[in-house]
């Protein structure tokens, strides 16, 4: 069931993505994705991770099945209304932070309310910065902050628009263990639908749940993971 049940953020159903008319990248995924909760993503290297984040974010097109994203039928979009959809209800964190380099924090978290023609209010955008710990580095520009901070900013900049989902690709990847926790802790505490694309372990056991990919098929599950039975059904699936 998809349709009418307020507490599902998003579901994929029997989704296929073939490339090249031989790669099946998605080969009948079905997952839902509770309001509110953390998911994490892993699978060995060409499982279709990525694959699944693109289309369920409506950056990617699927050959069939269905995806629905805060009660839209993302599969029925064209072009223009999956713009708009990323834009106003769906939010992305990816490893390399993409902050704009010439604006400040400030500047860049506001950044997708101006893009949507809005007008940030001033509390608004340091509200934000203070919930991701950075109330005072808001006229500090990126390369003024560590990794960790870039990753706060923009993880700041995805939630102002109040997004449905929060997509996250390797989020904590180009960053330290220490840094890494705080990442994950503070994504952990925001209490927003995440889906989260992940190799590392330790930032899937910060997770809800753990969906495993194999071949472009769901394989597994795991629910209030810890670290070292995420590692070893990872290691088994890479084996
Ligand atoms: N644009 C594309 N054209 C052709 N094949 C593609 C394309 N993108 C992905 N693939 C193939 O689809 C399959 C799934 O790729 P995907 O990138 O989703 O895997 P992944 O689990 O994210 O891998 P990794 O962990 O290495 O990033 C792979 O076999 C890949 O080679």
């Amino acid at each position: 069931m998809l349709a009418t049940d307020t507490a599902v953020a998003a579901a994929l159903h029997d989704v296929h993505k073939v490339y090249r008319k031989q790669v099946r990248a998605l080969d009948g995924v079905t997952l839902t994705f509770a309001a509110g909760t953390f998911t994490a993503v892993m699978g060995p290297s060409g499982s279709g991770k990525s694959t699944l984040l693109q289309c369920a974010a409506g950056l990617d097109r699927i050959d069939s099945g269905s995806i629905e994203v805060a009660g839209v039928r993302v599969d029925r979009l064209n072009e223009t209304q999956r713009t708009l959809l990323r834009r106003d209800r769906i939010g992305f964190v990816f490893q390399s932070f993409n902050l704009l380099p010439s604006l400040t924090a400030a500047q860049n978290v506001e950044l997708p309310l101006r893009l949507a023609g809005r007008r940030p209010s001033s509390g608004q955008v340091k509200e934000a910065l203070a919930a991701v710990g950075l109330a005072d580095r808001a006229r500090h520009r990126p390369t003024e902050l560590s990794g960790g901070q870039q990753q706060r900013v923009a993880i700041a900049r995805a939630l102002i628009t109040r997004p449905a989902v929060l997509f996250a690709d390797e989020p904590t990847g180009a960053l330290d263990s220490t840094t890494s926790r705080e990442v994950l802790a503070l994504l952990r505490g925001i209490r927003q639908t995440i889906i989260m694309v992940t190799h590392d372990p330790v930032a899937a056991a910060s997770a809800d749940r753990v969906v495993f990919l194999a071949d472009g098929r769901v394989v597994g599950e795991l629910h209030s993971p810890d670290v070292d039975t995420v590692a070893a059904r990872l290691a088994h699936l890479e084996a």
